[in-house]
């Protein structure tokens, strides 16, 4: 397959030829006839997504590695991770199986990380292709996976010793303002209080609980990795301590100013913060000190989420739209599109070891997006492949894809009617096999 024309996120004009799985040359001028003639358009690595939660198994009707991953391509990423706080738990030999026998439905690559809880089986999770140790829960978030200090400290040791990253979900429970979501009132959704769990799960808990997990880590030489931070503060002790970090599109593009609006579909951990906040998180990830962004994507349906702020779920979906909303913002002028480039490809390749992904070069794996900037759409729930039919993002810009390929598969190809719509077929395969 020869790709002709396209644009790099480094401004240079290329040809780029793939050879089986692999990109087999990228030059200013390659002889053939071209498949693709990509004059105008902007070609991007396949973006990683270290952080999703596609919720089988246990919650089919959330979403299923199907519909989760369809979803990931038609938003241009090409591998993801997914999160251990599936029932089964993934944190033993039977359930990674089990896990595994089901990822085998993806239509992109993947990875499938262990959990650790007081019942895990960390012989058996090393003895299988785990991807990293996490998100290891520091409290309780979907799933109540939530730990101690002396298990959390056990747990780092081992992957200190197995030389795999621990992602750490880092809030404080201790820390939390129980009062400020006691005073929330009984209203559903847009009806009631959201703003309520933002002051509960408080910046403070994440800040402190970030400082934990990197003097345990630093104590056995693990590589720690915090997901999702939401505040300049966790960011700034993460990169202090040395270990790296990622942020979320909804703490780069929403804030508490947004909850109104949002009601409880605006509820996830760490929950959104203020605008200054906002903004400062925004500036990190702008100007590189943040290493990764991820999406934390966590699907719910709208009834789940419609019920009040105590009992709604946490979490959003986004491993659509994390691509779509950074290019739109480069495309702004708010974020070079070569970081853009880093955050969501050449960085998380790096922190997680993929030494074949994150870049258009010779000899790399071909995974590969290809976009027109100048066609920036509105963002709407209903046109995405989530089973969440609602987005956060509703009504904001996006820049989508029109052809995505997993090592050198079509697995998305906007607007052709195929056997499977615009989808291919389910190319995956796991990254650490
Ligand atoms: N972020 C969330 O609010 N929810 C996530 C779990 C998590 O990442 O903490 C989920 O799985 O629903
Ligand atoms: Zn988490
Ligand atoms: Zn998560």
């Amino acid at each position: 397959m020869l790709i002709t024309n396209a644009t790099l996120a480094d401004g240079r004009t290329v040809d780029v030829r793939i050879e089986g799985e692999r990109i087999g040359a990228v030059k200013p001028q390659l002889p053939g006839e071209p498949d693709v003639d990509a004059t105008g358009k902007l070609l991007m690595p396949g973006a990683i997504d270290a952080h999703v939660h596609f919720r089988e198994p246990g919650f089919p009707h959330k979403e299923t590695w199907e519909t989760g991953s369809q979803s990931a391509a038609a938003g241009g990423v090409t591998t993801v991770v997914d999160q251990p706080n599936t029932d089964p738990p993934t944190v033993d030999g039977a359930s990674f199986d089990a896990k595994a026998e089901l990822a085998r439905e993806s239509y992109v690559d993947y990875g499938i990380n262990g959990g650790v809880t007081e019942g895990w089986d960390p012989d058996e999770l090393f003895s299988r292709p785990v991807f990293a140790l996490g998100e290891v829960f520091l409290a309780d978030s979907t799933g109540e996976m939530g730990i101690g200090t002396e298990l959390f400290e056990r747990a780092v040791e081992r992957a200190a010793h197995e030389d795999t990253v621990v992602t750490v979900h880092a809030e404080d429970a201790t820390r939390f303002d129980r009062r400020a979501l006691e005073a929330a009132g009984d209203g559903i959704g847009r009806e009631g209080d959201a703003d309520a769990w933002s002051a509960f799960r408080s910046a403070a808990a994440e800040t402190a609980a970030v400082e934990l997990a990197c003097e345990v880590g630093a104590r056995s030489d693990a590589a720690i990795h915090i997901a999702h931070t939401s505040t300049p503060e966790g960011i700034d002790a993460a990169v202090r301590a040395g270990a790296t970090c990622e942020v979320c599109p909804h703490h780069l593009f929403l804030s508490r100013d947004d909850l109104e609006e949002l009601g409880t579909l605006g509820r996830m951990n760490p929950p959104l913060r203020s605008e200054e906040r906002r903004e400062a998180v925004f500036e990190r990830v702008r100007d590189g000190t943040v290493d990764i962004v991820a999406t934390d994507h966590a699907p719910h349906t709208r009834e789940e989420k419609e019920a009040g702020i105590r009992e709604a779920p946490s979490g959003v979906p986004g491993v659509e739209t994390m691509v779509p909303l950074l290019l739109a913002a480069a495309e702004r002028g708010e974020f070079a599109r070569e970081r853009v480039r880093d955050l969501v490809a050449t960085n998380p390749a790096r922190v997680f070891c993929l030494p074949r992904k994150g870049k258009i070069e010779e000899g790399m794996d071909a995974d590969l997006a290809l976009y027109d900037p100048d066609r920036i759409e509105a963002i709407h729930g209903e046109s995405l492949h989530s089973k969440a039919d609602w987005t956060p993002f509703e009504g904001h810009e996006g820049v989508f894809p029109e052809l995505t390929l997993v090592r050198g598969t079509v697995v998305y190809d906007h607007g052709k009617e195929g056997e499977n719509g615009e989808f291919g077929r389910p190319a995956g395969r796991n990254v650490r096999r």
